[in-house]
C-alpha cells in the first residue's frame, strides 16, 4: 500500500486582536510513504508536523490537496478501508490509553472494529510483535512503563493489519534510555511487516540513523529533502545547516555555516508572501528571496528550495 500525500494546505482560523486572519500551518507539501520505507519529517516546533501527521491519519481534512491510498495494482483503496490501513502512534502513551481499560480491551477493540478475530491467542500475537509478554495483556495503562505502554500503542496500531504508520514523536515523551528501544521496534516492524512509517521528530540524529529519507519542514513548507545520510550531512538549505549545527549528534556538529542563527519560534505565515518564508532569519538573504522559489537537485536525489542553488541568480 502507498500513500501519496499531493499538495497539501492547511488553513486554520485565528483571532489577531479583533480581527479574524488565516494561520497557513501547511502549505503545498507533497510526499509519497512507500512499504518499507521510512521517511522522517522533521522541523522546529510550529512548522505544520503534527498537522501533517493529524490529516494523514484523516483525525482533521485538509484545507486543500489530497491524499491516496493505493494498493499495490495501483488501484486507489476505498475511504471506508483507509483507517484499516493507516495508523497513528501519538507523542503521549499515557494520554493516547485509556486508564480505565485493560491492556487486552486496548487490542481487542481495533481487532473486532476492523473485521478480525479477536480471541486471547490474537492479543498474545500482537504483545510478541512488540516485544511485550503475553501477561501484559490483564494490566491497565498505570502498571506500566512508558515504554510499555508505547509498545501497546504500537501493537494497537498494528492491530487493524495497518500498512503505514504515522508515529508522531513516538519517543520524546519517554525517558532516554528506552528511546532507541522503541525506535529499533518500529525499524524491525518497518522491515519484517514491510510498513510504510512516517516518523515525525525534531531530532535530526534519530531522523538520520532511523529513516531513509527525510524531509524538512519550515513554516509549513518543504525546504528540502532527500536520502536521509545526504541531507544531514550535506544540508543545503540555510535552514537544513541551522537545524544541522544546532543538533547534538556529534557527527553534525560544527559543520554547518550558522554563524550569528538561533533556533527560535516560528512566526506565522503571511500567506500573501510568496517568497522564502526563511529569508528574514537567513544569513545569506538577497533581495530575490522574496520571490517564489522552486525547488532545486542538490545531489541524487536530494532537493533544496533555495534560490542559492538557482543558476544565475
Ligand atoms: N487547531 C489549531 N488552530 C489554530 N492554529 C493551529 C491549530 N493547530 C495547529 N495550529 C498552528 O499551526 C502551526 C503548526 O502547528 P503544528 O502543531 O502542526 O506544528 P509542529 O511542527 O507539530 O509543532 P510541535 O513540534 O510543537 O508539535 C502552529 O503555528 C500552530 O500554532
Amino acid at each position: 500500500m502507498t500513500v501519496e500525500v499531493t499538495g497539501l494546505v492547511k488553513d486554520y482560523p485565528i483571532r489577531s486582536g479583533f480581527r479574524r486572519a488565516t494561520l497557513r500551518a501547511v502549505d503545498d507539501v507533497s510526499f509519497t510513504l512507500t512499504p518499507g520505507r521510512t521517511l522522517a519529517l522533521v522541523g522546529e516546533s510550529g512548522s505544520g508536523k503534527s498537522t501533517i501527521a493529524k490529516v494523514i491519519a484523516r483525525l482533521e481534512a485538509p484545507t486543500a490537496g489530497g491524499i491516496t491510498l493505493t494498493d499495490p495494482d495501483g488501484a486507489r483503496v476505498p475511504d471506508r478501508r483507509y483507517r484499516d490501513h493507516v495508523q497513528m502512534v501519538f507523542q503521549d502513551p499515557f494520554a493516547s490509553l485509556n486508564p480505565f481499560h485493560t491492556v487486552e480491551h486496548h487490542l481487542t477493540r481495533p481487532l473486532r472494529l476492523h473485521g478480525h478475530r479477536a480471541t486471547r491467542e490474537d492479543v498474545e500475537r500482537l504483545l510478541a510483535k512488540v516485544n511485550l509478554p503475553g501477561a501484559l495483556a490483564d494490566r491497565r495503562p498505570h502498571e506500566l512503563s512508558g515504554g510499555q505502554r508505547q509498545r501497546v500503542a504500537i501493537a494497537r496500531a498494528l492491530a487493524p493489519g495497518a500498512t503505514t504508520v504515522v508515529a508522531d514523536e513516538p519517543v520524546s515523551m519517554l525517558d532516554v534510555s528506552i528511546r532507541l528501544g522503541v525506535l529499533r521496534l518500529l525499524s524491525r516492524l518497518q522491515r519484517e511487516e514491510d510498513l510504510a512509517i512516517l516518523y515525525i521528530t525534531h531530532d535530526l540524529a534519530t531522523a538520520r540513523h532511523f529513516s531513509d529519507d527525510i524531509l524538512v519542514l519550515y513554516r509549513g513548507r518543504v525546504v528540502e529533502r532527500g536520502p536521509a545520510d545526504e541531507v544531514i550531512l550535506r544540508p543545503k538549505h540555510p535552514y537544513t545547516r541551522l537545524l544541522a549545527a544546532a543538533a547534538p549528534d556529534p557527527d553534525a556538529r560544527g559543520r554547518a555555516p550558522a554563524s550569528g542563527l538561533e533556533v527560535t519560534g516560528n512566526p506565522p505565515v503571511r500567506l500573501d508572501d510568496p517568497g522564502c518564508t526563511f529569508r528574514d532569519r537567513c544569513p545569506l538573504a538577497t533581495p530575490v528571496c522574496t520571490q517564489p522559489v522552486a525547488d532545486h537537485r542538490v545531489g541524487s536525489g536530494h532537493h533544496a528550495k533555495c534560490w542559492l542553488y538557482v543558476d544565475g541568480a
